[in-house]
């Protein structure tokens, strides 16, 4: 037997880092989970529990806070760069570093009809996420991503003219509650390195904003014939508004809402045209998945 494939390292490692402007008073908050996973020569720990080839895990986790004091924590695009390629180049032995990051949301509170300078809210479990492979002598790939943007439209989704055979039950509809929590990513083109990242920097945050509005407006906006049309028309949407992504995925639940026929009692009309009432149901939910590439 051999080692296939080993990585390790640290994870859910909570980072919080605060940003004070003296002159204005406006403080800025970021906080994240960060994993990091090294790859390399690292296989006789495995094999022989010789440890020379481990960095500890907990020097891992050292490590992310002293880069997060070191250098700017966001985009997280950049940080997750900063820190792989710190693995990679302070260790002989270790040829690839995996970082996920996940960015949690503290929106700044709008008090009395102004942004105040140093108060924030959870506004939703929504986070943006980073996944970059910085591999020795290979560049940084890097995949962002939308996670947990829970959304529903109470109309304009439609889904008929599906296969109907003797395994058919669902009857076709041309009005329906359409809910999804958005789980979509968009993959950079190999940067070179950390200098050719740090040139990108201004794409990172614009990127986000890009594919948050185009998901939502799209969602909105269109008279949906099927979660897969919808959320492909967002890919290609995504694709045109940046330039420098190579493929853009979506993984969408259909999380179902069931109408309540209630026509037993008094004959109360809640179904089809009447239906208001409906049973938000926890599954089974439809999952649909697509990457769309550059044709
Ligand atoms: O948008 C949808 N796509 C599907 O594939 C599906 N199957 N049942 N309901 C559905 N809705």
């Amino acid at each position: 037997a051999s080692v296939a494939q080993a990585r390790y390292g640290k994870d859910n490692v909570r980072v919080y880092k605060v940003e004070r402007d003296e002159k204005t008073g406006v403080q800025t908050v970021t906080e994240m989970t960060v994993c990091v996973l090294l790859e390399g020569a690292i296989e006789i720990s495995y094999t022989k529990g010789d440890n020379s080839v481990v960095v500890a895990t907990d020097s891992i986790k050292n490590t992310i806070y002293i880069k997060a004091k070191e250098h700017p924590v966001t985009p997280p695009e950049l940080f997750a760069s900063i820190l792989g390629t710190h693995f990679i180049e302070t260790y002989a032995h270790i040829t690839a570093a995996h970082v996920k990051i996940i960015t949690h949301r503290w929106t700044r509170m709008t008090i009395d009809g102004k942004p105040h300078p140093h108060s924030f809210y959870r506004d939703g479990a929504e986070t943006r996420n980073v996944d970059a492979v910085i591999r020795k002598g290979q560049g940084i790939d890097i995949r962002s991503g939308i996670v947990g943007l829970l959304v529903l439209k109470s109309t304009g989704s439609q889904f008929h003219g599906f296969v109907r055979d003797e395994f058919t039950t669902l009857p076709e509809v041309w009005d329906r509650i359409l809910s999804t929590d958005v789980d979509c990513g968009w993959v950079w083109k190999t940067f070179s390195g950390l200098n050719a990242v740090k040139a990108s920097i201004p794409k990172f945050d614009k990127a986000w904003n890009d594919a948050r509005e185009i998901t939502m407006k799209t969602f909105a906006e269109e008279d949906s014939p099927s979660v897969q049309n919808t959320m492909y028309k967002m890919c290609t949407k995504i694709m045109d508004a940046v330039a420098e992504v190579e493929t853009v995925d979506y993984s969408l639940p259909n999380k179902h809402y069931f109408e309540v026929d209630l026509s037993w009692h008094k004959g109360i009309k809640n179904t089809g045209k009447d239906a208001e009432v409906y049973a938000p149901q926890s599954g089974p939910n439809g999952l649909i998945q697509v990457k769309v590439a550059r044709s």
